[in-house]
Parts: C-alpha cells; sequence; structure tokens
C-alpha cells in the first residue's frame, strides 16, 4: 500500500479537477483550490526515556477555510507526509461543505510510530505538537484525532492548549472522551453513516438492506459498526478481512461469533466460520455491496472489471483509484464516494464542537437522528448534483456540490 504514499496529492487533484470541470467551477477558483492555503511546517526535538534524543517532523495543512473555520484530524504514523496531510486536508475541506458544515478542512500530523514510544514520550509529543502549532481556538482551527492518535492523545492536546491559554474550552479540539465534552456516539459515527448512505443508495436502485449481501474490508472501529448496523437491519455479512486475512460465507457469517474470534486471536485470520479468502481477493465475490473500510487504493485498474457488486461504499479514504472510478461508472456501478459516505464522523465532530460551544450535551438518540438527517441530506444533495451534472458519478456529484458552495464563499469575500 505504501507504494502509493506519494500519490494521494496527485489522486485528490484529479477528482478536483475533473468535477471542477464537469461542474463548470470558475478558473480563479480552481488555481486557488489546487494547493492548500497554508501549511505550517515544525520539528519535534524529544529526549527519550532510554537518555538518546530524536528530532519529528510535523505539519498542519489549512487546506481552505473560505467557508468556516478548519477542522479535524492529526495523524501520527511512520510515513505520515505533507502530501497526505494535503490530500486530506483537500477531503476534510469538501466532506464539511457537502455536509452543510460550516467549517475548513484541515489535517496534519507527526512522523512516527506510535509503537515505539512510551506514553510519557507519547504524551510529550503530542503536548509539543500543540506548543508548535499554537492554534487559535475553536473559530480557527479545532485539531481533531486520525490514524495514530486516540480519546487520550486528544485528551493532552486539550489540556496543552487550556495550559497556554489559561482557560477552559472544550470545543477547541474535537475527539475527546465524554468526560471532557467529548460527543455521545462519535466512536461509531462513520460506520453508521457508512450505513446508512449505503441504504438511500440502495433505495435509489430499488433495493432493500434485508437481504443485502456485503462484503467487508476493514474489521476496525468503522467496519465493525457498518456490520453491527447491516446485520441487526436483515442485511448478510458474506466476506470480511482484515491485514491479517479474510473469511468468507457465502451463507453469511456470525458477527458475534467473528467479533469474538478476533477479540481472541487479534484477527480475522483463521475464523472457522467461513473458508479463506484473500485480502483484497474478496473484493471480487458475488454480492451486492462491497465496503472497503481500510486503506486507500485497494480497488483499481486490474480488480475493477472483476467486481459483481452493482454498489460500492467507501468507508476509507481514497480505496477506489481514479482510473478504477471511470470503469466502475462505464459498467453502472455506482459508488458512494468517502467524502459522503464516510462523513459521519465529521458531523458527530461538528455535533461535539456545537455541543462544546453551547454546553449543552446531547443524549445518543439526538446524536443518531441528527447525524442520519444530515448524512441522508449530503447524500440526497450529491445524487441531485451528480444528475444535474448530466449523469455524472455520485462522487462528482458531491465536490461540485461541495466546490460550488466554496466558490461562492471565496467570491463573497472577495478572494477571487
Ligand atoms: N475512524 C473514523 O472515524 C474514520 C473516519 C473517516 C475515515 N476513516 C477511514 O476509514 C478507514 C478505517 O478506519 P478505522 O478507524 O476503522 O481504522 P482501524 O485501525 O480501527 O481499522 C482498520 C482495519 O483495516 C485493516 N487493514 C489495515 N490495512 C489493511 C490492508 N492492507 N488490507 C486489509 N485490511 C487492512 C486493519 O487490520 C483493521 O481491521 C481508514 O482508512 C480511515 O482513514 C475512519
Amino acid at each position: 500500500m505504501e507504494k502509493n504514499k506519494h500519490d494521494v496529492f496527485e489522486e485528490a487533484v484529479k477528482t478536483l479537477k475533473k468535477a471542477g470541470e464537469i461542474g463548470g467551477i470558475g478558473e480563479n477558483a480552481m488555481a486557488f483550490l489546487e494547493e492548500p492555503k497554508r501549511i505550517q511546517q515544525f520539528r519535534i526535538p524529544l529526549k527519550k526515556d532510554d537518555g538518546s534524543f530524536q528530532v519529528f517532523e510535523g505539519c498542519r495543512v489549512h487546506y481552505n477555510d473560505a467557508i468556516g473555520p478548519v477542522r479535524n484530524g492529526t495523524r501520527i504514523r511512520p510515513e505520515f507526509n505533507v502530501a497526505e496531510a494535503k490530500a486530506l486536508g483537500l477531503f476534510m475541506t469538501i466532506k464539511h461543505a457537502v455536509a452543510d458544515i460550516p467549517a475548513g478542512g484541515a489535517k496534519g500530523g507527526i512522523r512516527a510510530d506510535v509503537g515505539k514510544l512510551t506514553q510519557r514520550e507519547m504524551e510529550t509529543l503530542v503536548r509539543s505538537y500543540i506548543r508548535a502549532l499554537n492554534p487559535k481556538g475553536p473559530w480557527s482551527d479545532v485539531p481533531g484525532a486520525d490514524i495514530g492518535t486516540g480519546q487520550q492523545a486528544m485528551s493532552w492536546m486539550l489540556d496543552e492548549y487550556e495550559q497556554l491559554t489559561g482557560h477552559h474550552c472544550p470545543s477547541a479540539i474535537n475527539d475527546k472522551p465524554t468526560s471532557l465534552g467529548g460527543s455521545l456516539g462519535g466512536e461509531e459515527a462513520t460506520g453508521r453513516g457508512v450505513f446508512l448512505t449505503m441504504r438511500e443508495a440502495l433505495k435509489d436502485m430499488g433495493k432493500p438492506v434485508e437481504g443485502c449481501r456485503a462484503v467487508l474490508q476493514g474489521f476496525g472501529q468503522v467496519g465493525v459498526a457498518f456490520a453491527d448496523m447491516l446485520v441487526a437491519s436483515g442485511g448478510e455479512l458474506v466476506a470480511a478481512s482484515d491485514i491479517t486475512g479474510g473469511v468468507t460465507n457465502s451463507e453469511g457469517l456470525d458477527l458475534a461469533a467473528l467479533k469474538a474470534h478476533v477479540a481472541e486471536t487479534g484477527g480475522v485470520a483463521g475464523f472457522s466460520g467461513g473458508s479463506p479468502v484473500g485480502i483484497d481477493e474478496l473484493f471480487t465475490l458475488d454480492c451486492d455491496v462491497v465496503a472497503p473500510c481500510a486503506v486507500h487504493n485497494v480497488i483499481h485498474e486490474e480488480n475493477a472489471p472483476l467486481i459483481k457488486a452493482k454498489l460500492i461504499v467507501e468507508g476509507a479514504n481514497g480505496p477506489v483509484t481514479t482510473g478504477a472510478d471511470e470503469i466502475l461508472h462505464k459498467m453502472g456501478v455506482m459508488v458512494v464516494p468517502d467524502v459522503v459516505a464516510n462523513s459521519g464522523g465529521v458531523i458527530v465532530c461538528h455535533f461535539e464542537r456545537t455541543q462544546g460551544l453551547s454546553d449543552q450535551y446531547w443524549d445518543l438518540e439526538t446524536v443518531y437522528q441528527k447525524l442520519e438527517m444530515r448524512i441522508t441530506k449530503a447524500y440526497r444533495q450529491s445524487a441531485e448534483a451528480a444528475k444535474q451534472a448530466g449523469g455524472a458519478s455520485l462522487r462528482h456529484g458531491a465536490w461540485i456540490f461541495a466546490l460550488k458552495r466554496v466558490e461562492e464563499a471565496m467570491q463573497l469575500r472577495g478572494w477571487i
């Protein structure tokens, strides 16, 4: 997968340019949007517990803030790089706009291997990141979590921010635990959203969720929440894979047993309730829906023509390459794009910030209800924009809808 890491931003810009062309977005808007508005880069020194010393590279991309303050995403992994942050910052800009969230897109992170850091080193690194970034609060830049950062890291970030500013401000950081002002429903939000957008797409195809046969790549936070809702709604999970391997059962996998197996062994491989299948091979199985919820670029020009499902729902960011997208569109396969399908997390982050600013915290039912309303609307708006663009793909529909909003905001501000 890492062989594609330098292509991530190029792939994102290809989609940007194509959507801009189909949607008639003006050349000034396109010229401004082809690179981020601002990039902060910094180096973080760290004295390690074993007496050694290491310097870590960090960055934060503020892709575009025309429709509101930028938000979200702090990634810590050994391969993290600026191109990745730029691509994800652009995706975030589009995701916010398509879900009618008045926020811009940002992404940042540190190039580090979390597994090789002690807890104290991790805390120091994360606190140093906040000092280097010096975020200006909820009306400017709100960092959230991503790969390598969870609720503990976000708690340290919030504390560091509040120590620096001298006052409490829960809405300055997203993805916090509820005891520090986080929202209920945050952990399962993305997987729920993947399910809800799949349901809308099936509706458009005249098919019910009941009896729908899905294959899932990625048995993590997103994949499991998606599978839970699928099975609870009468659908069948006919194959699942993670980094350890895959398993298939045409009669439907026993989800509870699979979850217990993963909890016990650490992976899907070796589950006795089905037959082994390759981690990418499962995409070409006989099924109605493919849900890639692991990593990017896994559906490409070689395996796209072999896909039998009529619907793909992108739980991961960028799992379908631009080349594969064109092939699938011609084959009549609908792809619910990442910027809509996996926007559940971003939407609940918006709720988290709203709750923090108002000091009023919602129950789970309220969060779920508002999530369903907002993500369904994002899907509908994208489908309508695709139709208006003369039968464009749902991905281009979503991007066109978002780009028009961002373009209008930039025009009103007098930027372009
Ligand atoms: N968690 C969120 O709220 C959220 C929001 C938007 C997008 N995403 C994206 O969704 C994807 C999954 O996120 P998550 O939070 O569930 O992560 P996670 O770490 O909880 O789970 C990832 C899963 O993918 C599997 N995996 C990793 N590499 C793989 C490979 N090469 N082939 C097959 N399986 C592989 C892992 O074994 C694991 O089961 C990521 O691409 C992430 O960027 C997540």
